[in-house]
């Protein structure tokens, strides 16, 4: 209930007011301090009005207002200093104790995309490789590649969303341009737009047990007090914007629908409940969102997020953006060269180099090489081994742990690569992949996709890429026992010679037969061992 001091200047003996009356009303959950007053030359009602949000007659001068406005500028520069002094640096996969890289040595700007891919354009996408992949990949982000700054301006219609999608496979970098964005925002760089940014780790809500009001879960795991959070969140809602990571890592349940989810910054609700508040929009409404996911999840995501929302999607870099990243890796003219022509003249590497990730890989793997003296082209072996260091990264660091074993994973999604690869099919209906894996939501492997279909919605799943398929057929042969391995190989040396063709001239199969001789391998074989246990059995 809002609270009135009525204070009088002058009281008659009754104690009844007359000469000056003062009226101070405050909001429900402030405090009212008479302030004195001396020398005065008022007459008449005097009404001096708190000065809570919401609250009208609201007078920007007053001392209290200005106490305000500088403690939350304070607040808000220590907030930056402290996100430019963490996010200036990235913790990499391989990185000791101690040691970072600069986000700016390594950061380069990714191609986002604002439309959705019909089937043929897709299959196309995911089965072309070199020159052709690039060529499919130019085309469609040509004429609309758009950059960070410009994902809240409004479409073309003039309509201002208030919620972005940024969908993304894993290690296409998602969180990545997250830790960018707020980066940017704490050099000032989205000053004529935003006055806060909160970034919210929906990995982290889903490891927290207790309820939480927004405040809460924005205040833990950042450097500010519950207070702080909810200073900054006093000003202009429409001025701040929330960069919520990996929808597809928070724990949702249909039962969120159905609890009653809380209406401001201080009601608690389990956090995942908050969360879907804040994206709802029925906390803070007028603020922005933008929300990364994996394909995986973004049925869910469609349905929880308020409208009008726009969908954009992160699809790597491009041919310039690897060049670049080549360049900035290797800080050195010659051991770019080097690399960047290594990769270059690889189909295969060169069309997997659109994933930031397997970027990181390939120059951390050559740069080692080089370090060493090595031969950095041992051709068919540092590919297959490239595979499967972008294998273990995402089951090391990328990966919700669904509850399976890795083999029992890995033989799962190697069955369904066999089965679209004998099929020459790179989309799987959704049937097919839950009769075969058992959790694919939860696999960094396989992308979702929705398609119009008539009056409906098709959902279809895919390997990130035909080469990944290819990757997997071949590890679910060598995870077979030898003789169930040598039985299938055999198989389809038949099927091909059936159809008049030889297994070399089915590109499909032969990527697959390059597989399996890479994996064989020793050293790859003693890769794989000594980074999962569990993995003993592969080739032997
Ligand atoms: N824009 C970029 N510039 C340079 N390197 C990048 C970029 N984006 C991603 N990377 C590299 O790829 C790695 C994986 O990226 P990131 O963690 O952002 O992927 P993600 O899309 O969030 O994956 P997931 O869905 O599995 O969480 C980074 O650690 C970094 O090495």
């Amino acid at each position: 209930m809002d609270r009135v001091v009525n204070v009088c200047d002058r009281r008659d003996k009754s104690g009844s007011c007359d000469g000056v009356n003062v009226n101070i009303a405050a909001q429900s959950g402030s405090h009212i301090i008479a302030p004195v007053l001396t020398n005065t030359n008022i007459t008449g009602n005097v009404q001096i009005i708190h000065n809570a949000p919401g609250c009208t007659g609201h007078h920007p001068n007053t001392q209290n207002e200005k106490t305000k406005i500088s403690e939350r500028r304070s607040v808000l520069l220590k907030f930056k200093e402290r996100i430019r002094n963490e996010y200036q640096y990235v913790t990499e996969y391989n990185s000791l104790p101690g040691e970072h890289v600069l986000l700016s040595d390594r950061y380069i700007q990714p191609q986002i995309i604002q439309t959705h891919r019909d089937q043929k354009e897709l299959e196309k996408e995911i089965s072309s490789r070199g020159e052709t992949f690039q060529q499919v990949r130019s085309s469609r982000s040509s004429q609309e590649s758009i950059s960070l700054d410009t994902l809240f301006k409004p479409d073309s219609c003039g309509i201002n969303r208030g919620a972005v999608i940024l969908q993304g496979n894993s290690g296409n970098g998602k969180s990545f341009t997250v830790q960018k964005m707020m980066m940017d925002w704490a050099c000032d760089l989205y000053r004529t737009k935003f006055d806060v940014v909160f970034h919210v780790k929906c990995k982290e809500v889903s490891h927290i047990s207790s309820g939480m009001s927004l405040v809460e879960l924005l205040s833990y795991n950042s450097f500010l007090s519950s207070d702080e959070i909810s200073m900054m969140l006093q000003g202009s809602p429409e001025r701040v914007l929330f960069l919520v990571d990996g929808f597809d890592e928070l724990k949702y349940t249909k039962d969120i629908d159905h609890m009653s989810p809380p209406t401001d910054l201080y009601q608690k609700a389990p956090p995942e409940v908050t969360l879907c508040a804040l994206l709802r929009g029925r906390i803070l409404r007028e603020s922005f969102l933008l929300v990364t996911t994996r394909s995986t999840a973004i049925d869910i995501l469609k349905n929880v997020l308020k409208e009008p929302h726009s969908f954009t999607e992160i699809i790597g870099f491009s041919e310039k953006g690897v060049q670049e990243y080549f360049k900035k890796f290797f800080h050195n003219d010659i051991l770019f060269r080097k690399g960047y022509e290594y990769v270059r003249a690889n189909e295969t590497l060169f069309t997997a180099c659109s994933i930031p990730v397997i970027c990181w890989i390939i120059c951390t793997v050559i740069q080692e090489r080089l370090n060493d003296c090595a031969d950095v082209t041992s051709g068919l072996e540092t590919t297959t081994s490239i595979y499967v260091d972008f294998l273990c990264t995402l089951l090391e660091h990328h990966s919700q742990g669904s509850g399976q074993s890795v083999p029992t994973l890995v033989k799962s999604l190697g069955r369904l690569a066999e089965k679209g690869i004998l099929a020459q099919q790179v989309l799987f209906d959704e049937k097919t992949v839950h009769e075969m894996v058992s959790d694919p939501a939860g696999s960094p492997f396989l992308c979702k996709f929705l398609f119009k279909k008539r009056i409906h919605q098709e959902t279809k799943f895919s390997f990130m890429h035909l080469s990944f398929q290819e990757f997997f057929t071949a590890l679910y042969y060598l995870l077979m026992d030898e003789h169930e391995s040598k039985k299938k190989v055999t198989e389809i040396f038949s099927i091909y010679k059936e159809q008049g063709t030889s297994w070399y001239a089915a590109p499909h199969f032969a990527a697959v037969v390059h597989f399996i001789f890479g994996l064989v391998n020793k050293d790859i074989r003693l890769t794989l061992q000594k980074r999962h246990e569990a993995w003993g059995q592969v080739g032997k």
